[in-house]
């Protein structure tokens, strides 16, 4: 069996081969001439890269022809919140366009495979008190132009689905970390922070946002494990939360990291990591993926974090 993934060398891309390799199934990725190659180094052995930039309608038609995949895992995307607010178009162009360029080669290409799309728990947005735990029935009101391009992705999705019986299904996780998660984001950020301050690298102060935001944390392992399962028994069309059922205040995240660590550290707020609008909390319901799969997540929270930790101490 061949996979196909877009982001191959990224967090999540990075985790989704070892899981795919570990099952022999064969990996072809998608790379540009800037990709950085840190995450995946381990396992250029074992794996196809192709140039290919997602953007350019007729790479993505001529890779897809020539490599004819059995399953496609779509994971490239701008997936940084805050820069969707600096630069909206680039997020909205990049995360549509890429998606449109693939889904219309396997559609023109005539070639049948199933397609995995990473939504994200983003496109919920704002929410009612009575909401929570969320639902993939829950009315989608995105608060960021990246939540906007995530709610086109997964939209298409549907519709793709619907008009021409393309075999997609969309997956929403909610918030994931784990080791290689990338610095910006707020497990990985902080993280480092105290990694750094623990090697004397940073003064014992951790810049900081808002800390009140609630979030619901998945291991990445889990994850992607869970994109997997969609693939093998989702219903096509269908979309899957993809979540622990468990909220932690980025607050509590930074407690259990600082408890992690052997150092005295101050906690700073840095006006220049908040956001013009943030959405409060996420709590995600998983029992559809749950019964359609099985899946469950089983990593818990806490190793998240330790793993992450060490991660980072590695590196620093
Ligand atoms: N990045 C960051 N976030 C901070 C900080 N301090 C507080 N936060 C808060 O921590 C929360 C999580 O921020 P991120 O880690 O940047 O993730 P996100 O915006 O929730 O988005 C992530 O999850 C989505 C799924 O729910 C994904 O779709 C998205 O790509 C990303 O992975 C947000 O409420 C943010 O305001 C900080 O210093 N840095």
């Amino acid at each position: 069996m061949k996979a196909l993934l877009t982001g191959i060398t990224g967090f999540a891309g990075s985790h989704m081969t070892e899981f795919l390799l570990a099952k022999n199934v064969e990996v072809i990725g998608t790379v540009r001439q800037r990709s950085r190659m840190d995450h995946i180094r381990h396992l250029l052995k074992d794996i196809h890269l192709y140039d290919c930039e997602l953007r350019d309608s007729f790479s993505v038609r001529t890779l897809i022809e020539r490599v004819k995949p059995d399953l496609i895992f779509h994971l490239a995307a701008q997936s940084f919140v805050p820069t969707s607010w600096n630069s909206p178009i680039d997020t909205i162009q990049n995360n549509i366009n890429c998606q449109l360029n693939i889904f219309e080669a396997v559609r023109r290409c005539g070639i049948d495979c199933k397609i995995q799309i990473a939504c994200s728990s983003e496109v919920y947005g704002r929410l009612e008190p009575h909401e929570i735990p969320i639902k993939e029935t829950n009315p989608l009101r995105p608060l960021s132009p990246y939540a906007v391009s995530k709610v086109a992705q997964d939209y298409l999705g549907y519709q793709y689905h619907q008009s021409y019986g393309l075999n997609v299904i969309r997956t929403r996780a909610f918030n994931h970390s784990g080791p290689r998660r990338g610095e910006h984001f707020v497990t990985s950020n902080f993280a480092k922070q105290i990694a750094q301050i623990e090697k004397g690298k940073q003064p014992p102060v951790v810049s900081v946002g808002n800390l009140q935001a609630q979030r619901d944390f998945t291991d990445v392992r889990d994850v992607v494990r869970a994109y997997w399962l969609v693939l093998e028994k989702g219903e096509p069309g269908e979309c899957y939360n993809i979540a622990s059922g468990t909220s932690w205040s980025i607050k509590e995240m930074l407690d259990k990291l600082l408890a992690l660590s052997t150092v005295e550290i101050e906690i700073k707020e840095d006006p220049a990591r908040l956001r013009p609008s943030d959405v409060e909390i996420w709590l995600g319901d998983y029992s559809k993926l749950h019964a359609q799969t099985g899946w469950r997540p089983e990593i818990p929270f806490d190793q998240t974090l330790s793993d992450l930790l060490n991660y980072w101490r590695e590196r620093v």
